[in-house]
């Protein structure tokens, strides 16, 4: 009988400022302003029979909380690792922060509401 795979998610939020260099809306955007982000993992992977677990969320939520630590309250454009402060960005540098996650994240989600931007890095490559 095949093993059911399944997948855990979880949320967290950061505010941050940064800067970018656009074609359009050059002004704005190369101005030091703030974002609310949201962000969401996954991990998909077999259950383990002894635990009744994929993943311990509680380990989940701190390397959550040691990511989110990087990004709450900076300049992202200051963040090591990260590079130009996009969405694009932000999904590769919390991927590649949890690479050595077992399983490691299948998917990571980043977004900002106001005006529903929106990056999806899926599936997250093993980095
Ligand atoms: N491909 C991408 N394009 C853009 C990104 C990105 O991450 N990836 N990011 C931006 C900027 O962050 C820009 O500041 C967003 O600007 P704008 O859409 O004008 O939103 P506001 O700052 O007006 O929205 P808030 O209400 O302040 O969130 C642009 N392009
Ligand atoms: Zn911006």
């Amino acid at each position: 009988m095949a093993i059911p795979q399944l997948t855990l998610s979880q949320r967290f939020f950061f505010d941050a400022a940064h800067t970018l260099r656009r074609e359009i809306e050059a002004e704005g955007s190369r101005r030091i302003h703030g974002h609310t982000y949201h962000a969401e993992v996954s991990v998909r992977g077999p259950l383990d029979a002894a635990t009744g677990m994929v993943i311990d969320l509680g380990l989940l939520r701190e390397r959550l909380q040691a990511v989110r630590a990087q990004l709450d309250h900076h300049l992202l454009d200051d963040v090591p690792g990260l590079g130009i402060p996009t969405l694009e960005n932000l999904c590769l540098f919390i991927s590649r922060a949890l690479a050595d996650l077992r399983p490691p994240p299948s998917r990571v989600r980043v977004w900002r509401d106001a005006l529903g931007d929106e990056c999806l890095l899926e599936p997250a490559p093993e980095l």
